[in-house]
């Protein structure tokens, strides 16, 4: 259903884009390159992707009604989910009308909360995660973290970015992860999941590519590092053995034919010794995945625009070892202005992006760092130094 025939391909489409973040941002000048009309649509004025788009809609992507609003007045051929939290039961309803969702209606409900998706890789598919349980009152998340040991990770079950997300080391901190977890929750829920923690080598991003009617490909892994829960860099290939991102493909292919559609997908693993664990998912472009903007031919977004168009994607090169380093707030500000940006482009074969985005607080990503090098730890060192001179002010 929905299919776009590659031939019969006329442009400009309408696309409406559900969250105008960094990532959006970056998928609307990919879009605008083709000459396409976006919608782009968030819950405050002046997002990001607001900036680059023809028209922007401020709305509350929960409410079933106003997105009932939006779409009833724009008519997009595409709606393209950029963040979890949106009301997805209304995204079938969309498609059922014939408006081709990313990568389907079905695919941003398995993903908008952390347990279904967890329980379609783990029970269904038969994938290996962490251990995992859930708690919708602090006396079950008590039980299930005993379940599970110690240490662990607590989540809320909607979140991203890290947000209430935290490492539990023994029963004395349940109850504060809990608090945490609940104050930090996006939308209506109140449920947590409580997972093993996995003490990783490396955590890599592999970026898959889902096509209409061509076979699935991949970029090389990405690998990164987190902090809070929260990527602050991202380098590209990440070192890893050859069977080992063979079968971090294959897990991520299995998923990603069970969620269907096309599109890219950010599928996220914990790599140890001996083992390739699947952690998570997004079915869109992924925030480590920035560093394609310097490191890739075709970069993230413009692989997402493609797969979502149906254009051919006849090769993928990496460009040279690259990294990407994230620019924090530290500070509430209604005014952000930045220092530092000509010291940061003073070096040969850096990029510095910052997004635009209207008020800042602490630890929001206001900006990244990008930087090629001879091997993967220049980049890193070289994107870290970047990241490092600029200055919110
Ligand atoms: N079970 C675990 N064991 C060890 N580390 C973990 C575990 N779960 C999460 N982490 C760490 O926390 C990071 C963020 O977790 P996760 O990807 O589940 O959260 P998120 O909020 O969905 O992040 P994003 O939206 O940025 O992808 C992981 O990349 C990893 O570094
Ligand atoms: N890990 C998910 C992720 O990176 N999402 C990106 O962050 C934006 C929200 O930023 P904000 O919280 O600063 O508004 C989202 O809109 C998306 O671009
Ligand atoms: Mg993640």
């Amino acid at each position: 259903m929905n299919k776009i025939m590659r031939n019969s391909l006329k442009l400009p489409q309408k696309l409406m884009l559900l969250g105008s973040g960094e990532l959006g941002k970056e998928f609307v000048i990919a879009a605008q390159r083709l000459g396409n009309y976006v919608i782009a649509v968030d819950r405050y004025a002046n997002a990001p992707a607001m900036q680059v788009a023809d028209c922007y809609e401020v709305i509350s992507m929960l409410s079933a009604d106003d997105l009932e609003a939006v779409v009833s007045k724009h008519q997009p051929d595409f709606i393209i989910p950029e963040i979890e939290a949106i009301r997805t039961e209304k995204l079938l309803e969309f498609e059922q009308r014939g408006i081709t969702v990313i990568p389907t209606a079905a695919a941003t409900n398995y993903t908008m909360n952390r347990d279904r998706i967890r329980e379609l890789a783990s029970q269904e598919l038969g994938i290996r995660t962490a251990k995992y349980g859930y708690a919708v009152t602090l006396e079950e998340l008590i039980t299930a973290s005993d379940k599970i040991g110690f240490p662990n990770v607590v989540k809320p079950v909607m979140s991203s970015s890290g947000k209430g997300q935290s490492v539990v080391q023994s029963q004395s901190e349940v109850e504060k992860a809990w608090i945490y977890a609940i104050a930090n929750s996006r939308g209506d829920s109140q449920k947590v999941i409580v997972e093993e923690f996995i003490n990783f080598d490396i955590e890599i991003t592999l970026l898959t590519i889902k096509q209409w009617d061509a076979p699935t490909i991949f970029c090389p892994p990405i690998g990164h590092r987190q902090e809070r829960g929260d990527y602050q860099e991202s380098w590209q290939p990440a070192a890893i053995a050859e069977a080992k991102i063979l079968d971090a493909q294959a897990i991520a292919q299995k998923v990603t034919d069970a969620l269907g559609g096309a599109g890219i997908f950010g599928v996220e693993f914990f790599i140890t010794e001996d083992e390739v664990i699947f952690s998570e998912l997004s079915p869109r472009p992924h925030d480590t995945g920035m560093v394609t903007l310097i490191s890739q031919n075709l970069n993230e977004f413009e692989l997402h625009l493609r797969a979502i168009l149906g254009l051919p994607i006849p090769h993928i090169e990496l460009l040279g070892a690259s990294a990407s380093a994230v620019i924090l707030a530290s500070e509430k500000s209604d005014a952000v202005t930045f220092t530092g940006v000509a010291d940061a482009l003073s070096e040969k074969d850096v990029d510095i992006k910052l997004f635009g985005k209207p008020n800042a607080h602490p630890y929001r990503r206001m900006g990244v760092a990008l930087a090629k090098g001879a091997d993967v730890e220049e980049a890193r060192q070289k994107a870290t130094v970047a990241a490092g001179k600029i200055k919110l002010v």
